[in-house]
């Protein structure tokens, strides 16, 4: 679609300094121009209500001081676009009510023996409830993933440990959403969502264990952000070459699943902008489960994501009006209608230095990394 001549449009984005040096690439800037679109810098130092004219704000910034600045900005400027509501964004906050709507997703008909759920997870308030818990008691055996309740984006929320026994539970600190571990081959799929474009990307992830291993294991091994370890600088492809994975071998998850889960999830949570991960259930050949599920993740890591981003600006801002915007979420039941690509690795990595790649590194109670 040809824009009105003369016509520009405005998007404000409100970012934290790491998130802004990733997503706003000089390349995004210009492919977004080329479409009439300018992207525009919020100053979190001013008030917002200050700032602007704006058609479109998109936003990740945490607190009570932001959410308020919006709700005025919002009530002065109704026609203004926000993406997205931070009501929604907040069910991502807590790993349970995150995962919950996975488990509201029941209309999803999936091909024969294809199935997908989450894995089973309780979460633990109390450090003294951790001491004498019967975890079997509550559907739960060892190993297990302690991850912390609140995932509010800090470096302590993605603080995670594998826990292969009773005495690796004492060092937890509640609270704490304790997940069965999933063998799953060591293999991540990254589900990145953006309106109703899909695409999958590949990426290492915590290596599986062995039960008969698993009375031999120390208490407990610490790690965070596995699947971000070969991040590297953006620099022209480079991003994504590092950190997909091409071992040859992987299948991803059936693409009419994930398009299905996403579209399922974009509506049940009213969100534009997300990922989910997800692991093959390596106990049930083709179960899949979802672990977890990221607002406005590091889209940067995603091929071609400049385009995408562009597109999915230029196709909000050109509904005629707010409410419609609103809607699309419950009324866009047409699943076939998804822009999806079915294969993920547009590059191989071939051409990379594996060296790094090859491991796994996760770190220790002192941060000390240790391969395993
Ligand atoms: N239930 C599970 N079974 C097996 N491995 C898991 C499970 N949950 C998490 N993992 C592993 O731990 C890693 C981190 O878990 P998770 O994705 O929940 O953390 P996060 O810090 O929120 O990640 P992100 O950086 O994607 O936000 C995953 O990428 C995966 O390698
Ligand atoms: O720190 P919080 O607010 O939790 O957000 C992170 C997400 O949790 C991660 O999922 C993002 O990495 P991926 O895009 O590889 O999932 C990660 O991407 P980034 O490190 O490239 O920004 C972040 O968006
Ligand atoms: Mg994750
Ligand atoms: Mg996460």
């Amino acid at each position: 679609m040809e824009e009105p001549m003369g016509r520009r449009f405005a998007v404000g984005y409100a970012l934290a300094s790491k998130k802004q040096a990733s997503f706003i690439q000089i390349s995004l800037i210009n492919i977004a121009k080329e479409k009439s679109i300018d992207l525009i810098k919020i100053d979190l130092e001013k008030p917002l209500i200050e700032q602007g004219p704006f058609n479109l704000v998109i936003h990740k910034i945490y607190g009570a001081q932001w959410r308020q600045q919006l709700a005025e900005y919002s009530a002065k400027n109704p026609n203004v676009l926000i993406i997205d509501s931070p009501d929604a964004i907040e069910r991502l906050h807590n790993r349970i009510s995150m995962l919950q709507v996975v488990m509201e997703l029941s209309v999803i008909e999936c091909e024969d023996a294809v199935s997908f759920g989450i894995p089973k997870q309780i979460a633990v308030y109390d450090a003294s409830e951790v001491l004498d818990m019967n975890l079997e008691g509550r559907g739960l055996k060892f190993p297990v993933i302690a991850k912390p309740l609140v995932a509010d984006g800090s470096a302590k929320s993605h603080k995670m440990s594998l826990v292969y026994n009773r005495d690796g539970l004492s060092k937890l600190k509640p609270p704490v959403v304790l997940q069965e571990f999933v063998n799953h081959g060591g293999v991540i799929f990254k589900v990145y969502v953006v309106g109703d474009y899909v695409k999958c990307v590949k990426r290492k992830s915590l290596p599986d264990v062995n039960e008969e291993n698993l009375g031999s294991l120390k208490g407990s091994l610490s790690f965070s952000q596995v699947s971000n370890l070969n991040c590297v600088e953006r620099s022209g492809d480079s991003y994504y070459k590092m950190m997909d994975l091409d071992d040859g071998k992987t299948e991803i998850p059936p693409m009419k699943l994930l398009v299905d889960i996403a579209s399922g999830l974009r509506r049940a949570m009213g969100l534009h902008l997300f990922n989910f991960d997800v692991i093959r259930d390596d106990r049930i050949g083709n179960r899949y489960l979802v672990i977890d599920i990221n607002y406005f993740p590091g889209y940067a890591k995603m091929p071609s994501y400049e385009h995408v981003l562009t597109d999915f600006f230029w196709d909000v801002l050109n509904h005629t009006n707010k409410k419609e915007i609103d809607l699309d979420l419950d009324l866009d039941s047409d699943t076939s209608g998804c822009k999806n690509e079915g294969s993920m690795l547009v590059s191989s990595n071939a051409d990379v230095d594996d060296g790094a790649a090859n491991r796994i590194l996760v770190v220790d109670e002192k941060e000390n990394p240790i391969q395993v």
